[in-house]
C-alpha cells in the first residue's frame, strides 16, 4: 500500500537507468528497503515510497499525477509528450535537473552494404523503431519520405528479417550496431536521464522534502567533478604551482613544522587532476601529491 501522503517517486524497476537512479536516492539519504518483484519500495527513514515500473510508464504516471517525482530518459520522455500531443492528452511535466547518467543517443542506422549518401537515401525505406513520434518529427523537419515502423525490441534485427531497410534506435558505445551489421546514418536526438516532477502542485510537505533533496542531489553532482588535493610545494615555487592547480585561486597554505622551504597546499578543485599535471607539480619540486574523492558537497 502507498500513503497519499507519501512522496511517490516512479524509478525503472530494471534496466539501463535502475542502478544509477537508486544510487542516487541512496547518496541523498534516503534509506530503501528494495524487495525483489515488489512495485513499491518504502524508504525507511523519509516520507517516500518507490513506484519500481518498466520505464516506458514513467512519463505518463507521472504526466497523470500518479508519481510525484520519476526519474527517466529523455528520449522517452519526448517520446511519451509527442504520443500525447497528437491525442490531445495531458503531458505536462516539470522538469527538476537533468543528470549525469543514461546518456546515450537516438540515430538512424543501416545495414554495412547499403549504400548510404546522405538523408535522400532514406526517401521510399521503411525505418523499424520503438520510438515512432522522434523519428516521425525527425523525417517530417527533414522532408524524407520514410516510413516508420513500430517495433518493441529486437530492432537492430529488423532489416536482416526483411521487415525494414534502415533502424532508429539507441546507441551508446556502438557495439550493438557493430555486432549487427550495421552503421549509424545520422543522430536524431541525444538523451540523459532526467529527474520530474507532476506539475501539478505537491501538497506543502512534500514539496518541502523535494525542495530539500534537489540541493543534496546537486552537492552529489558536484562532489563527483570535485577532488581534494594535497601536496607539499616548495615555498619559492608557489604561484607557479597554484597557477597548474584547477580552480585554486586561494588554496589553502600551510606551513610544515619540520621544513621551512616547503609548505602544504590543500584546495578543492572543480575537476580532476591529470596525471600530466601531477607530473608537472612534481617537476616543480612537489611531494605526496594526493588527489582524493569527495563524497558529498555543501555551500
Ligand atoms: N546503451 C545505453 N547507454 C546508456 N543509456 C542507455 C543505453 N540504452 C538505453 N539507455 C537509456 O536508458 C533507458 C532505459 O533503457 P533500457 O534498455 O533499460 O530500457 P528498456 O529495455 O525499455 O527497459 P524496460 O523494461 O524498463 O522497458 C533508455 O530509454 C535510455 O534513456
Ligand atoms: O551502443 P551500445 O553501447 O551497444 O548500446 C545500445 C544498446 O543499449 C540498449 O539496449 P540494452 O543493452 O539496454 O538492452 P535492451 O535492448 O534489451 O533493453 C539500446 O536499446 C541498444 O540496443
Ligand atoms: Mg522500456
Amino acid at each position: 500500500m502507498t500513503d497519499k501522503n507519501r512522496l511517490r517517486i516512479a524509478v525503472q524497476k530494471k534496466g539501463r537507468l535502475s542502478d544509477e537512479s537508486i544510487k542516487l536516492l541512496k547518496a541523498i539519504g534516503v534509506k530503501l528497503s528494495i524487495r525483489d518483484r515488489l512495485l513499491i519500495a518504502h524508504s525507511t527513514n523519509l516520507p517516500i515510497d518507490l513506484l519500481l515500473v518498466r520505464d516506458d510508464d514513467i512519463p505518463g504516471l507521472v504526466m497523470d499525477g500518479i508519481a510525484d517525482l520519476g526519474f527517466i530518459g529523455e528520449n522517452e520522455l519526448e517520446e511519451k509528450m509527442l504520443e500525447r500531443q497528437a491525442s490531445n492528452e495531458p503531458a505536462e511535466y516539470k522538469t527538476l535537473k537533468r543528470l549525469e547518467y543514461g546518456g546515450c543517443r537516438l540515430s538512424i542506422a543501416v545495414p554495412n552494404e547499403f549504400d548510404y549518401k546522405g538523408l535522400e537515401s532514406l526517401n521510399q525505406t521503411k525505418i523499424a523503431t520503438t520510438y515512432p513520434y522522434l523519428l516521425k518529427r525527425f523525417l517530417v523537419a527533414n522532408n524524407i519520405n520514410a516510413q516508420p515502423v513500430m517495433l518493441t525490441g529486437s530492432v537492430e534485427v529488423a532489416p536482416r528479417a526483411g521487415i525494414a531497410e534502415a533502424i532508429c534506435d539507441l546507441v551508446s558505445t556502438g557495439a550493438t550496431l557493430e555486432a549487427n551489421g550495421l552503421e549509424e546514418a545520422t543522430e536524431i536526438f541525444v538523451s540523459k536521464a532526467v529527474l520530474i516532477q507532476k506539475s501539478e502542485a505537491l501538497t506543502a510537505e512534500k514539496q518541502k522534502l523535494v525542495d530539500t533533496l534537489l540541493p543534496r542531489i546537486n552537492g552529489v553532482m558536484q562532489a563527483k567533478e570535485s577532488k581534494y588535493i594535497m601536496l607539499h610545494a616548495p615555498i619559492a615555487k608557489l604561484e607557479e604551482v597554484k597557477k597548474l592547480l584547477p580552480g585554486a585561486e586561494d588554496p589553502t597554505v600551510l606551513p610544515l613544522s619540520e621544513n621551512s622551504d616547503q609548505a602544504a597546499i590543500h584546495v578543492v578543485s572543480p575537476e580532476n587532476l591529470f596525471w600530466e599535471t601531477m607530473e608537472q607539480l612534481k617537476a616543480l619540486g612537489c611531494t605526496s601529491i594526493l588527489v582524493m574523492p569527495i563524497e558529498k558537497m555543501m555551500g
